[in-house]
């Protein structure tokens, strides 16, 4: 399959490797054309991933038209917040006969709509398949071919079987699911519970209450998922918990480390100006919200985290706040 890969962060450049070992023709379209000359020159990626040497089969362009004409697997790997242009300058050269599978994990923040609600508005009239590829995968452990698995969501099944096949490999287990709302929105969501349990982490915590915050956090997701759509199933799967736990507990996750900044006394606006990294999780918690609130579903963490990224009341106040709830029915 001729594979291209839209977004050169540590993701994108992951999944090009994992793409091009599968045995497709893969490119990664670059926006900065000196950064795509310096990838094809040292054959590793130093802004975002470095360490890990490129396969030589590997492919850099700049050219977006001949990209996407030439593509039959689109991956969208961008931040959540470029999504909507970057699929704006691709429309024009897109076509029915392709996929394009949402990568990145996060709802548009200034709509709350699905991401794949924006695919599906600019592509729509291509006719062409939306997918979601998502799981419990950090770029640092993909890429260096630890095993892993993910999970390919089409409406299609037959699609996302072939998606699968295209994609599945050794050590990258490709599983298919048909729930897109739900695998789409727990990788949204766990972005906020990890913020959460870098706060955790910060606070020194300990691991009792690690494990109550994942699993009050599971059933949060869950209840906001669920609202939207999603299969309660889905968040028991490598999309849901198995996401969240590998976000929660990983030194790898900058969703994690940022929160663990939070708990250190940092503010939101110093940590995003201190990384060239995306930090999906101060754009979900705000969104998320929000949509929690116009739909009234109950999200205490959410909430509770909400106020602490906006100076509201500190993380220690958060934790007595959520604490100090009244006592309930575990499952209702
Ligand atoms: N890193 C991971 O382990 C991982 C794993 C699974 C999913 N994701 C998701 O993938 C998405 C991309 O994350 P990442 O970790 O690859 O990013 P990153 O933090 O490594 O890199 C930032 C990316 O933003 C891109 N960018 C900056 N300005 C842009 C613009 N104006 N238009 C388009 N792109 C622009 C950069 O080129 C770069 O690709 C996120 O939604 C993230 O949640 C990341
Ligand atoms: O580093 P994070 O926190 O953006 O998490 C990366 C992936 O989403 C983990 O599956």
């Amino acid at each position: 399959m001729n594979v291209v890969v839209i977004g050169s962060g540590s993701w994108g450049t992951a999944l090009a490797i994992k793409s091009a070992l599968a045995g497709n023709t893969t490119t990664i379209y670059c926006r900065r054309p000196e950064f795509g000359k310096q990838l094809a020159i040292d054959h590793e990626n130093k802004e975002y991933l470095p360490g890990v040497i490129l396969p030589d089969s590997l492919q850099f362009s700049s050219d977006l038209e001949a990209c996407i004409r030439n593509a039959q697997i689109v991956l969208m790997v961008t931040p959540s917040v470029h999504v909507r242009t970057s699929l704006e300058a691709i429309q024009p050269y897109a076509h029915k006969e392709q996929s394009y599978v949402l990568c990145s994990k996060g709802v548009e923040q200034t709509t709350g709509k699905l991401l794949t609600t924006v695919m599906s508005e600019i592509l729509g009239s291509v006719g062409c398949n939306l997918a979601v590829l998502t799981g419990p995968n950090h770029a640092e452990e993909v890429a260096r071919n630890l095993p892993a698995a993910a999970v390919l969501s089409t409406e299609n099944l037959d699609v996302a079987i072939k998606l699968q096949n295209a994609l599945h490999s050794q050590n990258f287990r490709i599983y298919s699911s048909t729930d897109l709302i739900g695998v789409e929105l727990a990788g949204a969501t766990k972005n906020i519970i990890a913020l959460a349990a870098g706060i955790v982490d910060g606070l020194a915590l300990g691991d009792n209450c690690k494990a109550m915050l994942l699993t009050r956090g599971l059933h949060e997701m869950t209840r906001f998922g669920v609202a939207l759509g999603a299969k309660k199933e889905t968040y028991a799967g490598l999309a849901g918990m198995g996401d969240l736990i590998a976000t929660c507990m990983s030194g790898h996750s900058r969703n994690r480390s940022a929160g663990q900044q939070l708990a250190d006394g940092r503010t939101m606006d110093d940590i995003m100006q201190h990384t060239n990294m995306v930090v999906e999780g101060f754009f979900a918690t705000d969104i998320i919200h929000k949509m929690a609130e116009e739909h009234d579903i109950e999200m205490p963490i959410t909430a509770a985290l909400h106020d602490v990224l906006h100076q509201k009341i500190t993380p220690a106040a958060a934790l007595e706040e959520l604490m100090g709830r009244n006592s309930k029915i575990e499952v209702s």
